[in-house]
């Protein structure tokens, strides 16, 4: 399988802060969506941070399109376009002015493409940035990101705040973006009802860790929640479930083979699951 983006053994800590990044491995397959979920403070920023460079780790190696991603190399920089959550356009330009800018920014500007998305996005070309709603310059930054032939995405957030009519906008941009399965993107996001519809894996991270990663069909289709009395619980072997969570008088146990646990146990209810109560059992469960 081919990578567009290797995250092997990355660490970093802050002076004075007791966070860390803890060996974060994941990889992104060429033509995927990779969805990137942990709480907040769980080291999601950092990790994009440092695979753009702009941390700089205190260890491992960040490989983009199978080659290692150093100071010197800004030629690779160009073939990522990013979307982060607080948008640091300039705000006296307005999107043409910005296209002025980018052109000569970029390589591979595609000055056609921008003013086709801001169109498509109904984002006004000549408003200074400073008076478009946050929806709008989120939808201006995706449009930029979009047109300088960027191969891989990086978005921090690029959708929170933005209403469901917006979203699903942004989300079916995103989708085209990776159709031709060359183009892949790591999209970090609270809203795990978005990442259910776009994205083809799913990392987990929590307090620094990479804590699962998992194709998103096999999480919602395989994965189940065991809803087990005490007794029913007490009988499990620890090997038949990930993580479980007490809560009132039932257990809620996360297992990765739903089928296979029903046969074994008929007498337990087996519900699906979802990205948001994976994360709860994996991080405030026991395992
Ligand atoms: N410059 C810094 N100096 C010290 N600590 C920092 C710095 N930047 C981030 N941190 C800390 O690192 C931890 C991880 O932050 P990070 O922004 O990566 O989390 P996140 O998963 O992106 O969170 P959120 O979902 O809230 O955006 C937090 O505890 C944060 O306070």
């Amino acid at each position: 399988m081919k990578y567009s983006l290797e995250v092997s053994n990355l660490t970093k800590a802050y002076p004075g802060s007791d966070f860390r990044l803890d060996n974060v491995s994941f990889a992104v397959p060429q033509g995927s969506i990779m969805g990137f979920v942990g709480e907040n403070g769980s080291g999601k920023t950092t990790t994009i941070s440092c695979i753009l460079n702009t941390l700089k780790p205190d260890s491992g190696v960040i490989k983009i399109f199978g080659e290692e991603m150093t100071d010197e190399r800004t030629d690779i920089r160009d073939h990522i376009g990013v979307v982060f959550d607080a948008i640091n356009f300039p705000e006296a330009l307005t999107a043409n002015k910005l296209a002025s800018v980018f052109k000569d920014i970029y390589q591979h500007w595609d000055g056609g493409l921008f003013q086709h998305l801001l169109q498509r996005l109904q984002v006004p070309a000549d408003t200074r940035i400073k008076d478009l709603s946050r929806g709008m310059t989120m939808k201006l930054a995706t449009a930029a990101a979009l047109s300088h032939g960027a191969k891989l995405l990086l978005l921090d957030e690029a959708t929170s705040g933005l209403d469901p009519v917006v979203r699903e906008e942004m989300l079916d941009l995103f989708l085209e973006f990776v159709e031709d399965e060359e183009h892949s993107i790591l999209i970090s996001s609270h809203i795990t009802s978005d990442l259910e519809k776009i994205a083809d894996y799913i990392t987990f991270i929590h307090s620094g860790r990479i804590i699962l990663t998992e194709d998103k069909d096999i999480l919602l289709y395989q994965y189940g929640i065991a809803r087990c009395t005490e007794d029913q619980f007490q009988s499990l072997d620890k090997s038949e479930y990930l993580s479980s969570r007490k809560r009132g008088f039932q257990v809620d146990v996360l297992i990765s083979d739903k089928e296979s646990f029903s046969r074994q146990h008929r007498d337990i209810t087996v519900d699906n699951t979802t990205i948001d109560e994976i994360m709860l059992l994996l991080v405030k469960g026991d395992q």
